[in-house]
């Protein structure tokens, strides 16, 4: 009995010397890894710059820091350092040239580990489960398979400017039905006719509850890995976690079932199912080996939701918001659509090529106000490296301000000034703002970098660009009396957005509307063999 009190003491007198050991050790690693990264405002021991950071729009307090301590920059969240990237050619010079090193994700224990299990190729590492997603993801999204697509795309463009022309006050919540419905019908061959359909309701609460879980210090398990492993009845925000992901994903099972019995008829009827990305992956799967379970296999085309539907539907409100404060560039885009389409018939995609100023305008958008304001999901590094004389060590995060890398004045003299000529090839044109040329071959960054660039960024595109092309040619998007617009307004979180505004949306003449309203029925007959989801 005496050797035990004896033992439990020197038991913890070990315990306690290991820690002030550590403490003091891990400290000046700390202070060594410091002195050698990049610059950046000074930590606190432990702490980092935790409190030195802005909980509000954080992307403006970087580009600031960036004026200060350069175009690569360190802060720290505790003892782990992040890397805040805000000049293109070091964004590409790292992330793209150096891409093997840079492109895995910062560990998310509760939304990716917990919540997701590691099915979903927004927050995975770079991994083997990564490349094959993501080699499924481009087999259906190739030039070939985006030609597919087009036509729906096309349909939906039409039916949001006829319901633009009947309630032009609710023209934010027609862009998010527009761009719902156009990712259900890509994703899944169904459309979306309201956005109080039960599935749309569902993957709204899906998204804001795995949003809710990414918030900085709200879970200890982010610090301290190792308490995923708890009991969940220990653990009960875990259980929490973990029944929110099974209701998640069998939502995402359920979709793909719906596509597999569509399939099933259609071939008993001899009918054809229309082409969808769920459908061109079990194809797929049945001719190849396909390593995932169903249920991991059921998150990919419901990636296509989370990250493609509100991205695309800010980027447009963001337009509204630059047409309605830059009244030249929405002149301009009437006479490119008056002169080469004339009033008998909207734009399509085959008009792509001879519409220089609306291709120009689309990316000029996605520059000017990007969606994904510091990059999206951030980078981590899987060695160490070295850039310049900085040491960057293994397992860093890394962020591309994508704010700071859009708005840079070295590449975009006046960079607030919505000025889509930016982009055009014309030599006379090209001088307009010309600053330094920026690396990437889209002109901007707000795609994301190397191995981890944006799947959907063409497809995207391409509803911007049908979008924008139709409802410019139908409407004057202009200001509304009397009301102060602020270009900086916009709401918190990884993806951005105009805070509501008001604008006046209206038709540029009868016989447009008149055009809408035979276009309207064209689209209608197209879509009909996308079944609507049911409210
Ligand atoms: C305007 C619309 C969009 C913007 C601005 C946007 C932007 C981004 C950005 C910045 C990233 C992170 C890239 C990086 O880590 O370097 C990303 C990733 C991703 N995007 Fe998009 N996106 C858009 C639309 C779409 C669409 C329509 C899809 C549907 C296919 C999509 C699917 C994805 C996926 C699956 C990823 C994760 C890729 C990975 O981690 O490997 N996005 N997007």
């Amino acid at each position: 009995m005496a050797i035990i009190p004896n033992l439990t003491t020197f038991d913890l007198v070990k315990w306690i010397c290991l820690f002030l050991i550590i403490r003091p050790l891990t400290l000046i690693n700390n202070i060594w890894t410091w002195y050698r990264m990049p610059p950046g405002p000074t930590p606190i021991p432990f702490l980092g710059n935790k409190y030195q950071l802005s909980k509000s729009q954080p992307w403006l307090q970087f580009q600031r820091w960036s004026k200060i301590y350069g175009p690569i920059f360190t802060i720290w969240i505790g003892s782990k350092p992040t890397v805040v990237l805000s000049d293109p050619v070091i964004a590409v010079e790292l992330l793209e040239k150096r891409s093997q090193k840079y492109s895995s994700r910062p560990r998310m224990v509760a939304m990716g580990e917990i919540l997701w299990d590691n099915a979903s190729i927004l927050v995975q590492g770079y991994n083997k489960a990564w490349s094959i997603r993501r080699k499924l993801l481009h087999q259906a999204l190739t030039p070939r398979a985006l030609r597919l697509y087009k036509p729906v795309q096309s349909a939906e463009a039409s039916r949001l400017c006829f319901q633009l022309l009947e309630t032009p006050s609710n023209w934010e919540k027609l862009i998010e039905r527009f761009t719902s419905s156009v990712v259900f019908c890509v994703a899944y061959s169904h459309r979306i006719d309201s956005l109080n359909a039960e599935v749309i309701r569902q993957r709204f609460e899906f998204m804001q509850y795995s949003a809710s879980l990414n918030v900085p210090g709200k879970y200890l398990v982010e610090s301290f890995p190792v308490l995923k492993f708890l009991p969940d009845f220990l653990a009960p925000w875990k259980a929490d976690i973990k029944a929110h992901g099974r209701q998640e994903a069998a939502a995402n099972m359920k979709l793909v079932d719906v596509v597999r019995s569509d399939l099933a008829c259609a071939k008993e009827e001899g009918l054809q199912v229309p082409d969808s990305l769920c459908k061109l992956l079990l194809e797929l799967r049945e001719k190849e080996d396909i390593p995932l379970s169903d249920r991991d296999f059921s998150f990919i085309p419901a990636s296509l939701f989370g990250a493609g539907s509100d991205t695309t539907a800010s980027t447009l409100c963001s337009a509204f918001l630059a047409l309605v404060t830059h009244p030249s560039t929405l002149r301009a885009a009437h006479e490119e659509l008056d002169r080469v389409i004339g009033s008998d018939r909207t734009p399509t995609f085959d008009d792509e090529p001879h519409l220089p100023y609306i291709r120009a305008l689309v990316k000029e958008v996605l520059r000017w106000r990007p969606v994904a304001v510091l990059g999206g999901t951030p980078h981590a590094s899987t060695e160490d490296d070295w850039y310049e004389s900085y040491y960057i060590p293994s397992g860093t995060t890394i962020l591309g301000n994508t704010w700071a890398i859009n708005l840079n004045e070295e590449y975009y003299p006046s960079p607030h000034l919505f000025e889509p000529r930016r982009f055009l090839e014309t030599a006379e044109e090209k001088a307009v703002l010309k600053g330094k040329s920026h690396p990437a071959k889209a002109g901007h960054s707000s795609f994301g970098w190397g191995r981890r660039i944006c799947p959907g960024a063409d497809l995207a595109a391409n509803s911007l660009f049908i979008a924008l092309a139709k409802s410019l040619w139908a409407f004057d998007i202009v200001a509304k009396d009397r009301v102060v617009y602020d270009t900086f307004a916009y709401t918190e979180g990884f993806n951005i957005r105009p805070k509501k505004f008001e604008c006046v949306i209206s038709i540029r003449s009868e016989k447009h509307r008149g055009v809408l309203e035979k276009e309207n029925l064209d689209a209608e007959r197209v879509l009909e063999k996308f079944g609507a989801f049911k409210e």
